[in-house]
């Protein structure tokens, strides 16, 4: 798992072998130990220089040997050996030098990159520190402020940025392993003690204090519960008033705190969640790596709506041509400017130029004949939609891919109004498009698995994390909130406060509570929504009991708030009161307090004192009992999807993992033991029903989630 050379006849070149990244698995460690010890007792080695195979120097520690009982050598007393032997180590980094990978390079004496390499310690993402030294070698190297800003963050820096902070000596164009050894050479005469991280002392700012506990404040409010970049301040504090042995026992110490953690556990899950939903199956049998996605050299978005806009932004920052349609003069006027702004500010922040040539504005759906695929992002409405699929299938060319970012209604249906139902598919985006970066692409019946793997690829090369997902009312994401609202509406009639929901789900981690999503989101599409499926409106029975509809409970709440004009943040008037129109700082509303005190009263409903884990079991079992039956259903393939969907689109909190991950964390017996206890007090809620799926985990012992799978196989899948 390392090769050994010797190289211009008096330099040891070791290359790290574990592809794709060279992650320092027990294998890869043991080679390392074997190849330095070769390499320092070789009388006719004189310096040593260290790269990675296939132009990756290393990902870092093996995540996934995290999971099992450790074995191999440890990494610090390994690298110890590196830094404390007397001839030169040059570390040659290409391609990636992330967490462990870069700490073996910081334990080198010098460090050459290659202008494309990318240098990081991403380990608090993964819910853990950088505890092969990390913590006490880069402040210092770099000083204080600028590692700390690394450590907590994760945040990858490019080798040019990594010269100027002085992580790397020195950044080549050329190929980096060659450049290190010349390096090395160079090197063999000269003394390492100033080269060794471990002899040196901190440089420390006169503010220490100051600054640790601003940027302790800092990750408090940005990152409410979690552990491991507040134990990363902890490490750093050790680096700056320590002595190097010590700093390295307190690190040890610090990881030892979130090494097993429930936070890490989650965090690492998701890592490789991310990666798996990218791994799609249909029910044919087709999947992600058989089949070739079409190459799209030109797209059309239909509606410039915030939608649209964000979608036309996402497509040509990435350098696809895209033709913009709008119905009316002025709308597209308005729309091209705002396109146009997007772009412009995108490439700002990003330090690139605007591709401005790459769109065209146009009012008409002939301009689209040739293009390769369209997405449609008009109004919410199936006829409206459907109206504009009826056009294009006379317009385009029988090649061309139809997508739909429909954010519920039936891809199959709006595919049957079409002369190629096997080229329709959602690729449902979320708001704003060009932020966000989930994106459900929506298989119909129909869609074929090359349109899939287009939607997919496409998606990727937007930078979107994508998700393939089956057909049926809201698809994943929207079908499994509704559960989760609607219990927060109960919870609001019981005598609870929106503010309460709102501070338990926050502090659960949530970066906003249901209500004051709801408000930012807008409250009038949701109504829309509910009086188009008779739930509310001119079309309900007058006979309808008042808090039932459709044989179940149902809170009017919504739409009486709805009814009285206020639509969330937009008109500065929702579940909370806000500065002014647009105003985003949410303030307690006395008004909708009484509003609910009235509805109490006219229903006399007696309100009762509400814990904040009723509201956390209340909401978030809902959501996942949904979630086993979208997984029965065969709507999402597999949990991991699920909680991608979630961490992604609905700021789930990612130290939970997701909502399926958290459900089994919490232990699916306990999950559906609170789902029976609470279905019992409220028999009219089917969404408190424990799914069969669930009950079904549970008879066979809660598997762990990630074989949660093998008990669905047999049911019917939409994917
Ligand atoms: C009580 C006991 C206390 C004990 C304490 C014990 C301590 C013991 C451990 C000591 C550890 C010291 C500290 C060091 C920690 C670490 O290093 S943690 C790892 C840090 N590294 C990372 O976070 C990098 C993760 N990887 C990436 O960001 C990306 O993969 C990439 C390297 C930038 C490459 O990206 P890309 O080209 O887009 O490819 P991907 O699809 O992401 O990945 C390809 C496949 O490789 C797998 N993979 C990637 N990195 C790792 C890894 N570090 N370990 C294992 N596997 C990895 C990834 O899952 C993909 O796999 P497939 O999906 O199967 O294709």
């Amino acid at each position: 798992m390392a090769r050994y050379e010797l190289v211009k006849r008096s330099v040891a070149l070791i290359t790290l072998t574990n592809p794709p990244v060279n992650a320092l698995s027990s294998a890869v460690r043991h080679g390392i130990a074997k190849t330095m010890e070769r390499a320092l007792s070789d009388p006719k080695v004189t310096a040593v220089v260290i790269c990675g195979e296939n132009g990756r120097f290393c990902g870092g520690a093996d995540i996934r040997e995290f999971a099992g009982p450790l074995r191999g050598p440890p990494l610090v007393p390994l690298l110890d050996s590196i830094e404390a032997g007397e001839k030169p180590v040059v570390a040659a980094i290409e391609g990636v030098a992330l967490g462990g990978g870069l700490e073996l390079a910081l334990f080198c004496h010098y460090r050459i990159a290659h202008f494309k390499a990318r240098l990081g310690l991403p380990e608090v993402t993964l819910g853990i520190l950088p505890a092969a030294g990390g913590t006490q070698r880069l402040p210092r190297l770099i000083g204080i402020p600028a590692a700390l800003e690394l450590i907590t963050t994760g945040r990858h820096v490019s080798a040019q940025e990594a010269l100027k902070l002085g992580i790397v000596d020195q950044v080549t164009e050329q190929n980096a392993c060659e450049v290190a050894v010349e390096f090395a050479l160079r090197a063999v005469a000269k003394p390492l003690s100033s080269r060794r991280l471990s002899s040196l002392t901190t440089p420390c700012p006169p503010n220490l204090d100051a600054l640790l506990e601003a940027v302790t404040m800092q990750i408090q409010k940005k990152a409410r519960g979690v552990m491991a970049p507040l134990a990363c301040v902890q490490a750093v504090r050790a680096a700056a008033t320590m002595p190097y042995s010590q700093g390295i026992k307190r690190e040890s110490e610090l990881m030892a705190t979130l090494f097993n953690s429930g936070q890490a556990r989650a965090l690492q899950y998701c890592f490789f969640a991310e990666r798996t939903a990218g791994k799609w199956t249909l029910p044919s049998g087709a999947q992600w790596n058989d089949i070739k996605p079409r190459e799209i050299r030109s797209a059309a978005v239909i509606g410039l709506g915030t939608m649209g806009r964000g979608i036309a932004v996402s497509l040509a920052r990435v350098g696809i041509p895209v033709i913009a349609v709008e119905s009316d003069k002025k709308l597209l006027e308005t729309g091209r400017q705002m396109v146009i702004g997007m772009l412009e500010r995108d490439a700002k922040r990003r330090g690139v130029s605007a591709s401005h040539n790459l769109l065209k504005f146009t009012l008409g759906l002939q301009d689209l004949k040739d293009v390769d695929l369209v997405i449609e992002a008009v109004f919410e409405d199936m006829a409206l939609k459907k109206s504009v699929f009826r056009e294009l299938s006379k317009v385009c060319r029988p090649a061309t891919l139809f997508c739909t970012n429909t954010s519920g209604l039936d891809v199959d249906a709006l595919a049957g109004v079409t002369d190629r139902p096997q080229l329709v598919i959602g690729m449902h985006f979320f708001s704003p498009a060009h932020v966000m970066k989930l994106l459900e692409v929506v298989c119909g019946p129909r869609s074929s698995s090359e349109i899939v793997a287009t939607a997919m690829s496409l998606g990727k090369r937007m930078g979107k994390v994508s998700v393939a997902v089956g057909n049926c009312p809201g698809f994943v994401g929207n079908r499994m909130l509704k559960p989760y609202s609607d219990q927060a509406t109960f919870l609001l009639e019981e005598g609870a406060t929106p503010e309460q929901i709102d501070k338990a789900l926050e502090d659960f981690g949530f970066a906003m509570g249901v209500f004051r999503m709801s408000d930012l989101a807008g409250l009038d599409v949701g109504w829309r929504v509910r009086k188009e499926s008779g739930l509310t409106g001119p079309d309900v029975d007058p006979k309808n009991p008042p808090r039932r509809r459709q044989g179940r409970k149902y809170c009017p709440i919504p739409d009486m708030v709805c009814e009285q004009g206020r639509f969330g943040q937009k008109t500065g008037r929702g579940w909370y009161m806000y500065d002014k129109p647009g105003g985003t700082k949410a303030k307690p509303d006395p008004l909708i307090q009484n509003l609910i005190e009235m509805y109490r009263n006219r229903y006399g409903i007696q309100p009762r004192n509400i814990t904040d884990q009723e509201i956390i079991e209340r909401c978030l079992f809902a959501l996942a009992n949904e979630g086993f039956r979208i997984l029965e259903d065969g709507i999402a393939a597999r949990p991991e999807d699920i909680d991608v969907i979630y961490l992604f689109g609905y700021g789930f909190p990612r130290h939970r993992g997701g909502p399926m991950f958290y459900a089994s964390m919490v232990g699916l017996q306990r999950v559906l033991e609170r789902l029976e206890h609470y279905h019992q007090a409220h028999p009219d809620v089917p969404h408190l029903e424990p799914s069969p799926l669930l009950k079904k985990l549970v008879a066979c012992g809660s598997p762990p989630v990630q074989k949660w799978r093998e008990h669905i196989k047999t049911m019917h899948s939409h994917l």
